[in-house]
This record gives C-alpha cells, structure tokens and sequence, in this order.
C-alpha cells in the first residue's frame, strides 16, 4: 500500500504565536452589549467564515451553511421570537433568580452591525458518512467546532461575537425558511467591540461562576479522583 498523502514537519508555536492563541481562549468573551455600529470590513469577516470552514468535522463532513443576516425585517422578527421565549425562559427560574435574570441583557440581535445564523445539513455527505455510523449527533458537534473557531478567531480580531439561544425552534426555522434537514446550531450576534468583560458576565453579575478544573477531572472511571 502506499501512502499518497504528504507530510510537513511542525513543532511547537514560538512563545509569542503560543501566548495569543491561549490569550484568545481566556480572554473570549459573550458579547451581549458593547456592541459598536461600525460595520466589519468585508475581509474581516471573510477570514472569519474561513476560521469557521476550517474547523474539524465527522467524516469531513462540513455540515455547516452561514446565514448572514442584515435585513432589519428579518432582524425585527428575530428579535420578537427572542422577545417572546425570553419571557417564557423567565418565568422557567425560581422566584429569587427571576429578578436577576429579567436584568441581565442576554442578546444584541438589533445593534450587533452582523447577525450570522450557523447551521448543520444533516443530510449533507449522504446517508453513510465515515465516523457518523455510531453517533448521528457528530455532525451537530461539527457544527459546534466551527462556532468555536469563529468565535476565537473574532476575539483575535477585536470583534465580538454573542451566542443567542433563547428561540423557540420552530420561530426561528419559519422566519429564517429553513428546510427540515437543516438545524438552526448557532444564533450569533457579531461585531466591533472597544471592551470586553474581564470575566464571563454571569460570573460578574453573580448568576454563576467558573468551576474548579481539579473538581472536574477524573481517572479511569467516572467520579474517581485522580
Ligand atoms: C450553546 C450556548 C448557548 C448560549 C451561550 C453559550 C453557548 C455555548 N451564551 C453565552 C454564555 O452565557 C457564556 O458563554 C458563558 O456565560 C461564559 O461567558 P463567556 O463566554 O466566557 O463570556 C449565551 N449568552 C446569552 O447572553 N444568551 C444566550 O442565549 C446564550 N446562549
């Protein structure tokens, strides 16, 4: 058998390369306000799609479609749609977590400059695709590898990106005219920021806070401690 496939040498980053991609992982953050009008120049943002195309995926599957959405009546429905589950979302917490969570803003739908829906075609690659036999939810993780790469390559890019979930499913795949076989993965609310919160804002506001890694990691077996 021989090996067509070709190899190129790698070695670690040099320090400075290393510090930016951990300092983009620590310091990403949701962006729900700060959001400035300034448009993203189309170069930027190409480079983020392609951040985002160059993410892994089941059987090299590339699920994933961007839907960029600027239309301000389509924005408009969107937001109502947010509007409405949000209210639902509410009233879902406890009485003495309602008031905080009515406070915090949890999407900038209207003033982010880009809203990109990212979604999986969960047909895409046919009915048999390698590494999907056993695990149909693969190509949704896929899906989520290139939010991921998106959202890093932003912070890299002094642009802010908010993750936007609070949908009742079937308002967003009506308003966006989504066919069955593709699912809605990520809203995202997309653009210039001059600040980001120095800690996730929930953490901030004190809804929740960031875990202990060494409660999180176990040997061999679940729930044994290293
Ligand atoms: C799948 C998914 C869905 C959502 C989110 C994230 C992810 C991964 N997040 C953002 C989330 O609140 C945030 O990531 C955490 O609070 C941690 O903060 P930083 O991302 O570090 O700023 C989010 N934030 C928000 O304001 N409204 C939302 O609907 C959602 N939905």
């Amino acid at each position: 058998m021989t090996d067509e496939t070709s190899l190129v040498p790698v070695g670690p980053f040099s320090n400075a390369d290393r510090d930016a991609v951990y300092r983009a992982i620590t310091t990403r953050r949701d962006v729900r306000s700060q959001f400035l009008p300034d448009p993203i120049a189309p170069d930027i943002f190409d480079r983020l799609l392609m951040a985002a195309h160059h993410a892994p995926s089941v059987g090299f599957m590339q699920p994933w479609n961007f839907l960029v959405i600027t239309d301000p009546g389509v924005r408009g429905q969107i937001k109502a749609a947010f509007t409405g589950a949000n209210e639902e979302a509410a009233a879902q917490f406890p009485d003495a977590r309602r008031a905080l969570y009515s406070d915090i803003k949890l999407e900038g739908i209207t003033e982010a400059p880009i809203n990109l829906c990212i979604t999986c075609d969960r047909d895409r690659g046919g009915p048999v695709v390698l590494g999907r036999t056993h695990n149909r939810d693969t190509d949704l993780y896929s899906t989520v590898c290139a939010v991921q790469n998106l959202w890093l390559a932003a912070r890299a890019e002094g642009i802010g990106v908010g993750w936007v979930s609070i949908f009742n499913d079937a308002d967003l795949r009506a308003i966006l005219k989504l066919p069955d076989h593709v699912v809605p993965v990520a809203y995202l609310c997309i653009g210039h920021v001059a600040e980001l919160h120095a800690e996730p804002e929930l953490q901030a506001r004190g809804w929740a806070t960031r875990t202990d890694i060494n409660d999180l990691i176990f040997a061999d077996t679940w729930g044994n401690a290293p």
